[in-house]
């Protein structure tokens, strides 16, 4: 049986739920994210996804099965990346590699409607470049602009987190976590190879509808611990600094909650 804990600070929702098995998270994750694509097809007529890397497409599967392969508007989503390595996009490190290959391939979703970095620029230059296809689809209205903050406001954002704590390519005491203007920035010491990544900032992320934060495994429980448990401790990890406007919920496995 999972179990629940919601939140309700200043008027943004947080929940956390602890799943027995990845397989459970997983079939979970799945609803709520078919859920979310009903919902935002009917109200807006498409759907803006952000991807993360790591074992967080891995974690989709249930969505290439019936009855959501079957149900979902592929065609009125649209799938953008909140960080990618500057890498070639057919190299084994691309995160949009990872997602084809794992999710994208297996869903109609309409190729125009996938937005991957430029991966013949360098890592300055595909930041701007992705920042700029932002400002494009906020024009276009694909994307909504948050009346609060003024940066874009994706439907969904899945979002996984390393052991460190942390999560896009935000990593614990880089200075790139206080970014507070652009929208896409690049890390060019990544501590998790490879070390050139370009990444949104907090303001963007935290301007989200909705945002799924997806840990499985013993290796992030100390991470989960620091962030969900009675933290002592005076350093912020940078998953403590995701705080979304709308939504957030905790998507655990035992492992990863076995601290709390
Ligand atoms: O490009 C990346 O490295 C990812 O986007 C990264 O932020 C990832 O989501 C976390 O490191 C969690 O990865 P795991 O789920 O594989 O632990």
């Amino acid at each position: 049986m999972a179990e629940i804990t919601t939140a309700k600070t200043a008027g943004k929702k947080k929940e956390v739920e602890v799943f027995d098995s990845e397989e459970a998270v997983a079939v979970s994750l799945a609803k709520y994210t078919a859920d979310l694509s009903e919902k935002f097809c009917k109200e807006r007529g498409c759907f803006t996804v952000v991807l993360s890397g790591g074992s967080l497409i891995e974690s989709l599967r249930k969505l290439l099965e019936p009855p959501y392969v079957d149900s979902i508007e592929w065609s009125k989503w649209h799938v953008l990346w909140v960080d990618e390595r500057v890498v070639p996009k057919d190299h084994v490190d691309s995160n949009y590699k990872l997602a084809y290959d794992g999710f994208l391939a297996q869903v109609p979703i309409l190729p125009g409607n996938v937005y991957a970095i430029n991966d013949a620029l360098s890592a300055e230059g595909a930041a701007e470049d992705y920042e700029t296809c932002l400002k494009h689809l906020v024009n276009m209205k694909v994307i909504e602009a948050s009346s609060v903050s003024g940066f874009p406001k994706f439907d969904l954002m899945l979002l996984g987190m390393g052991p460190d704590g942390h999560v896009a390519s935000l990593f614990p005491g880089h200075q790139l976590c206080n970014e507070n203007e652009k929208w896409v920035t690049c890390i060019k010491d990544s501590p998790k190879p490879p070390p050139e990544r370009i990444t949104f900032t907090f303001p963007v992320i935290n301007s989200s509808a909705y945002i799924a934060l997806v840990i499985c495994g013993a290796a992030e429980a100390v991470a989960v611990q620091r962030a969900l448990g009675k933290d002592q401790n005076s350093d912020v990890l940078p998953v403590q600094m995701v705080s979304p406007e709308g939504e957030l919920k905790w998507f655990l496995d035992k492992d990863a909650a076995s601290k709390l």
